[in-house]
């Protein structure tokens, strides 16, 4: 049973104050809810909540704003950050100023009361807060504001300030690089080197060498004495990038000098300290690897301390349009003829698979931004590129796509509405879409109404009035052919 405690809401959407008010009541808590800063602090001179859940953009400045301050006032006092700006700086903004919790809107209420549990069971120890570290926050190089990403993002806020070994995983081109760079560049390693190397790119017989350095004669051509990737990575962070590549035997090598801190290079015998945090980065299966023998578990585990999942893109096409977006204004930044997306041209991006992730979203917007006559990219442009019709079956047609055309024609059919009192939107919609449900569902079993009832989840009698009111016939329905 979670204790109970005093918490304060502020966030100026009322709807957001009553549903989480009632809901953190319900469950025993004393709540009050504030609109403003100003009201925020008016509150805390009679009331001190032990949770302060908050918004960031507030009509009279940055909820996030005076948190570090509030903090060092109590430091006994958590915070959980709600944000629709849901970016990365805003991840990292909340975990500097000493949040216990970022929450990307739209939540998840139970994640809310769950974290509201959370912070009242482990309340935080009454050390300083760090406050503002003032980290670099412009330009931050990762674009997407998808569910996944939010997840990614409040990976990177935690490790910045630690040294725990990362392993990023994700397919080729969904920018696992780019958090290691993220991660490097935002935390504490910062003014040190960012050293990667790609063990994929490397005949397997110089890994060693190039990893660990030699001396000079240890090998033919090794003329004078190099310092390998770890020395040259000394303080900062050293990046594995496709470390399911890596021969066994530097593996080996690799695990000792991840135990011991020292490295020693091919054909010397000194060890030499080295301080670097490590990410590694890989798009194989490494489980599977370890069952082949091809990759060592003991290597895994001593990797595999923060897992990073990267999404492929196909599985956050939210963020797609998003994405082309940035990648023609970065082009026209670089002297690029300036381009926009049509309307179609946006809505045929969100239908590939992308198969190249965001690589090959890049490349096609620096592409069309250097090729294309028109400033207007349309899709008929794009259909060249991407060959939709041989798009394998399981990419097409997810339903985010139905979400999003959903929202579309509901935001028309209410913007047409306006101003008249009597509209049945909810029939509407249902009489576009379900006679399409009922029709694919029945010509799927042949035409069978007490299978596709089933399928349906409705009573066979609620099937046959639905058919008889839409004024379909069954019979036709039987698969042809
Ligand atoms: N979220 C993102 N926002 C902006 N650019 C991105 C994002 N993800 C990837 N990119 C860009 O896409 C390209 C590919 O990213 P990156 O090299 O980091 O991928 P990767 O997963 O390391 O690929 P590989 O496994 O092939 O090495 C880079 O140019 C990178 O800048």
């Amino acid at each position: 049973m979670p204790a109970t405690g005093a918490i304060l809401v502020v966030d100026d959407d009322p709807a957001i104050c009553v549903v989480v008010g009632e809901a953190l009541r319900r469950q025993g808590h004393r709540v009050k809810t504030a609109a403003s800063i100003r009201e925020r602090g008016a509150l805390m001179e009679s009331f001190t909540p032990d949770v302060l859940i908050t918004d960031v953009m507030l009509p009279d400045g940055d909820g996030l704003d005076g948190v570090a301050d509030i903090l060092a006032a109590q430091p006994g006092l958590n915070v959980i950050v709600l944000s629709a700006q849901n970016t990365l700086n805003t991840a990292i903004r909340a975990t500097e100023k000493g949040a216990f919790e970022y929450l990307p809107k739209p939540f998840d209420l139970n994640e809310l009361t769950r974290a509201v549990a959370d912070a009242l069971g482990t309340r935080q120890s009454a050390e300083e807060p760090e406050g503002d570290v003032g980290l670099p926050h412009d330009g931050l190089p990762l674009v997407g504001r998808s569910p996944a990403m939010q997840e990614v993002y409040r990976t990177i806020a935690r490790v910045l300030s630690n040294d725990l070994s990362i392993l990023v995983l994700g397919e080729s081109g969904t920018g696992k690089e780019l958090v290691a760079e993220a991660i490097h560049s935002l935390g504490q390693r910062r003014t040190k080197p960012f050293v990667a190397i790609n063990m994929a790119a490397i005949p397997r017989e110089l890994i060693e060498a190039e990893l660990f350095g030699y001396e000079k004669g240890a090998f033919t051509g090794a003329h004078a004495r190099t310092a390998g990737k770890f020395e040259q990575a000394q303080g900062g962070t050293l990046f594995l990038d496709e470390i399911g590549d890596m021969p066994m035997e530097a593996q080996t090598r690799l695990l000792r000098v991840l135990q011991s801190g020292e490295v020693t290079t091919v054909g010397g015998s000194k060890p030499v300290r080295v301080n670097v945090r490590i990410i590694a980065a890989t798009n194989k299966d490494l489980p599977l690897l370890i069952d082949d023998g091809r990759f060592r578990q003991d290597l895994y585990y001593r990797l595999n301390v923060v897992p990073i999942a990267l999404p492929a893109l196909r599985e956050r096409r939210e963020d797609v349009i998003l994405l082309a977006r940035h990648f023609l204004e970065r082009a026209a930044q670089e002297g690029l003829p300036r381009k926009t997306l049509a309307d179609d041209a946006a809505q045929l991006l969100m239908v590939w698979h992308w198969p190249g992730n965001v690589r090959e979203l890049q490349n096609m917007m620096q592409r069309l931004s250097v090729l294309s006559r028109e400033n207007v990219i349309t899709a008929d442009m794009l259909r060249n590129m991407l060959p939709i019709d041989a798009m394998p079956a399981d990419y097409a047609a997810p339903a985010d796509q139905l979400a999003h055309a959903v929202r579309d024609w509901a935001r028309r059919q209410v913007g047409i509405g306006l101003g008249q009192p009597q509209r049945s939107l909810h029939d509407d919609l249902l009489a576009v879409v379900e006679p399409i449900l009922l029709q694919e569902v029945l010509a799927s079993v042949d035409g069978n109404q007490i299978r596709a009832a089933g399928l349906l989840g409705i009573n066979r009698n609620t099937l046959r009035k639905k058919l008889t009111d839409y004024g379909l016939d069954p019979l036709q329905m039987r698969v042809q052919d």
